[in-house]
């Protein structure tokens, strides 16, 4: 983000606590405060004052455009002062509340107060901007953008009782009807609707306390700015890009390209790198990582897809063999891919390769994979159905919603432990059946995702129960989740891409508290010269110091949502 100053916006209806929050956040952080409302609210009080005729809107735009204010604090109170007169009481009063959405509505006046907005941002290391446009339209590069939610019930009854505290006289079903007038008149103006931006994150504070409120978006500001993740991941594409640039196509060891085998030209290393690439690409803006995607896409194709039968076909065999989980990931990445180019050919592409997966796998019921490998591994049909999703949010198009529903009810019955609330790996009840806690936080992600789109996941919508399930056995039987490395594990435990994914789940569900402490065990473990490394033993040490070209699809996807 090119803007200098870090600028939080906080926007949201009346009544929601945006400024007891915007205060105890520059208070905190040391930054300067901008309560836009109380501009417009001085806007208004001038104009009931001087009897302006607000349909007159040359006069109303001159007026306004050199109003003279200034706010000076006091104590712990932010005094507001109009042509030097002290009107902190009056701008607090209803009617001039009602006045200064009334006049809010009018694009002019809009205009006309833009720039005493902005020019809080100047000389100033940070500002936090309170208001109902503040990440939309007066802030749009702003850093961290934030929406408060909460019913009208809760934000009158908040309200009614900050009045009765003071000792003043206030009747609950005036506030109320008085708040959803003004909301309606916000949310429904043409001009700057309260809305949230489309980078905002939206909290619902309904059921949480100031403190509840203030840890979730403070923690949020905190791991944006998480440098480690920042730079860890820039230096991963860094890398990419280089082996990229020397070899033609993404290799599965970046960091040693020079053990390049049969095996590094795989269909996977070319999904997972052009995942990595394009999202990269979504949250840094960086053009250079869209070429670079659209580059690999075209080596995949020239390599693995046949133009005479119009099929997808592996040339080369991935280690283990499993066709659907490669198959799978070309499905979510073509579908990410168009939704990043929109090209027609694509899509086209994306039509052949859902071809492909339901004649081989789906249409004999998985037979196939049974054939094979005597076990369906659920790790493929759960990148299968992440595919779905995928392709489901990216081309619109409902058959892929109609497919992950059907999928995901073939899943659970085949792989969903109703005693362990936990995900099997594998289909036969197998006493030796693996829980992998990754996976299982994996699932807990997807259905979030789903529920997100809309998708029927009702079977098991419990996510949490999962990720607490999994949570349990990833400390108790794996340890990644911890930082102390000396107990008794076996090596190899400690592997990145469950901590990742671990981690994403945190992020998705805004768990800040948790992640906010397996960040720091994640940087301490898994960072080693700013590189995400795959590998480490029971002694703490780099069991292997690969980078491996599959990490960043985690890497990139666990980052895509702390960032959200
Ligand atoms: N999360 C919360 N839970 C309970 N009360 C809250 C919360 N946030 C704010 N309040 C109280 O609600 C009232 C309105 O909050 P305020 O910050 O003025 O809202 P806004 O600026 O969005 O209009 C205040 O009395 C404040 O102390
Ligand atoms: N950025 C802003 C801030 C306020 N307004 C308008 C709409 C609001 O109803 C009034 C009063 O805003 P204010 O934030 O003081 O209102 P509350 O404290 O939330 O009741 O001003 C706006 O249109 N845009």
């Amino acid at each position: 983000m090119s803007n200098k100053v870090e600028i939080i916006t906080i926007d949201g209806p009346s009544g929601v606590g945006k400024g007891t929050l915007s205060r105890l956040l520059a208070q905190k952080l040391d930054y300067a405060l901008l309560d836009s409302g109380a501009i417009y609210r001085l806007a208004a009080l001038y104009v009931l004052d001087h009897v302006i005729d607000i349909s007159h809107e040359q006069l109303l735009y001159d007026e306004l455009s050199q109003l003279n204010i200034h706010f000076a604090i006091e104590g712990n109170q932010t005094k507001a002062f109009l042509d030097g007169m002290d009107v902190t009481t009056r701008i607090r009063q209803e009617q001039t509340g009602m006045m200064a959405s009334k006049i809010a509505k009018i694009s002019i006046v809009r205009d006309a107060l833009l720039a005493c907005q902005q020019a809080f941002a100047q000389g100033v290391k940070g500002l936090v901007a309170d208001g109902r446009d503040m990440g939309t339209v007066v802030f749009p590069n702003a850093r961290h953008k934030f929406f408060l939610e909460a019913g009208s019930q809760i934000r009158a009854q908040r309200r009614y009782d900050e009045l009765i505290a003071k000792g003043q006289k206030a009747d609950f079903t005036e506030i109320l009807t008085q708040l959803e007038a003004r909301d309606h008149q916000d949310r429904n103006r043409e001009v700057a609707p309260l809305r949230p931006a489309e980078d905002a994150l939206i909290i619902d504070t309904s059921s949480l306390d100031i403190d509840g409120v203030f840890a979730k978006v403070y923690a949020a500001v905190k791991l944006r700015n998480n440098k480690q993740m920042t730079v860890a991941i820039d230096a991963y594409y860094q890398l990419l890009i280089k082996a990229i640039d020397q070899l033609g196509y993404a290799p599965e060891f970046l960091n040693a390209p020079q053990k390049i085998d049969q095996a590094n030209t795989r269909l996977l290393c070319q999904t997972r790198s052009l995942f990595f690439l394009l999202t990269y690409a979504g949250l840094t803006n960086t053009q250079a990582a869209n070429a670079y995607a659209y580059k690999l896409y075209q080596v995949m194709k020239s390599q693995y897809f046949d133009e005479q039968s119009k099929a997808w076909i592996k040339t080369q065999s991935s280690k283990d063999g499993n066709d659907l989980y490669e198959y799978a990931f070309v499905l979510f990445t073509l579908s990410v891919l168009y939704g990043t180019f929109k090209e027609h050919v694509i899509s086209e592409d994306i039509e052949h390769v859902n071809e492909l997966i339901t004649q081989k796998f789906i249409a004999d019921d998985f037979k196939a994979l049974k054939d094979q490998h005597g076990v369906i591994g659920q790790n493929a049909l759960m990148h299968l159905f992440e595919a779905y999703l995928g392709a489901y949010r990216h081309t619109q198009n409902p058959i892929f919603k109609t497919q992950a529903e059907a999928l995901y009810q073939k899943i659970i019955a085949l792989f969903f432990d109703h005693e362990r609330s936990l995900m099997r790996e594998y289909s036969r009840e197998d006493k030796s059946a693996l829980f992998e806690p990754g996976h299982s936080f994996e699932w807990s992600s997807l259905i979030v995702e789903a529920q997100a789109l809309g998708v029927d996941v009702d079977i098991m919508s419990d996510h949490i129960g999962l990720y607490q399930a999994a949570t349990k056995v990833g400390i108790n039987d794996c340890g990644f989740i911890k930082p102390n490395l000396s107990h008794d594990v076996k090596d190899m435990q400690y592997r990145i891409w469950p901590m990742l994914e671990y981690m994403r789940y945190l992020a998705m569900t805004a768990s800040y508290e948790h992640l906010d402490n397996a960040l720091s065990i994640f940087s301490t473990v898994f960072l080693k010269h700013d590189l995400p490394i795959e590998y480490v033993d029971s002694e703490g040490a780099v069991g292997f110091d690969d980078v491996k070209s599959t990490t960043g699809y985690h890497l990139i996807n666990c980052w895509q949502y702390m960032l959200r």
